[in-house]
């Protein structure tokens, strides 16, 4: 049984989220922007495990294809790994290490830490390096900018005592940021926020909406940078402030899907693709 097929939620988005998918649709320049792990990727136990669910992946990629419309992965996960992952269409744009890391198209600047920075980050593994011994189960997760500790396959006991032994070290040291993710405790050198990267994917691409879809805490920042001209989609039951909700990523599925049908009649008449 694949994770596509196992203990399906029943499908079919509610008609509200229809309407806004026909809206936004309609809008002169979108931009469809997807986080990943969890929405575009069901949840996994190995990081390195996560994969597109096949039907997102291909409405995905043709989507990519129409004129007047761009395609950006927001993402937690550093470039190179949410490349690896998610085999991106070519055209898709990609935002990693939550906001740190931009790929634009070729010749995009790499992320550059100072000395300082590069210092703090080698305390900062070691910190945490310290811990995860000390708890099985627990993995790290090396970024340009950060490391994540990853407590999936611990004990939740061994995964508490781990996030709150690391918080309590390193939780107001100058210089380190701390976010909490699904059963992670993600840390970096670099201030960085999926709201910022949405606020930079918007003027660089000049979407005139935007569709987001995220699951985790973090995605909320970018759901709060949302306008009325855009579309939320809140994956999964948390609290969430998107005014759309959704259950699985099975269902971001059917949402691409149904922006795909709905755009491509839009810019049917456009007689060149950009
Ligand atoms: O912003 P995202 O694309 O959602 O990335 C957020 C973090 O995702 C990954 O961790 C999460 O997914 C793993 C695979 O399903 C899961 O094992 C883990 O428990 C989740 O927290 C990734 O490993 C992190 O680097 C990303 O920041």
């Amino acid at each position: 049984m694949t994770p596509e097929t196992a203990a399906t939620p029943p499908l079919s988005l509610p008609p509200e989220l229809l309407d806004a998918v026909r809206r936004i649709a309609g809008t002169d320049h979108l931009l469809v922007a997807m986080d990943f792990d969890g929405t575009i990727s069901p949840i996994v136990d190995h990081a390195d495990a996560a994969r597109p669910l096949q039907r997102s992946a291909a409405a995905f990629a043709e989507l990519a294809k129409l004129p007047r419309t761009t395609t950006a992965l927001i993402s937690g996960r550093a470039l190179a790994s949410l490349r690896a992952v998610a085999s991106p269409p070519e055209a898709t744009l990609l935002i990693g290490s939550h906001g740190a890391e931009a790929w634009m198209g070729p010749g995009s600047a790499e992320l550059q830490l100072d000395d300082a920075q590069r210092e703090l980050l080698a305390e900062v593994r070691e910190v945490l390096a310290g811990i995860s011994q000390e708890a099985p189960g627990t993995v790290l997760e090396d970024k340009p900018a950060g490391v994540v500790l990853h407590t999936r396959r611990a004990d939740d006991d061994v995964a508490e005592d781990a996030v709150a032994a690391a918080r309590a070290v390193l939780e107001g040291r100058p210089g380190v940021f701390l976010k909490n993710g699904k059963r992670v405790l993600e840390t970096s050198v670099v201030h960085s926020s999926k709201g910022e990267a949405v606020e930079f994917l918007r003027q660089a691409t000049s979407a005139t909406g935007i569709l987001f879809a995220g699951d985790d805490v973090t995605d909320e920042d970018a759901i709060a940078r949302l306008g009325a001209a855009d579309v939320g989609v809140k994956v999964g039951l948390d609290f969430t402030q998107a005014e759309f909700r959704v259950e699985a990523p099975v269902h971001v599925a059917e949402l691409l899907e149904a922006v795909l049908r709905e755009r491509r009649r839009e810019v049917s008449g456009d007689s060149s693709h950009m």
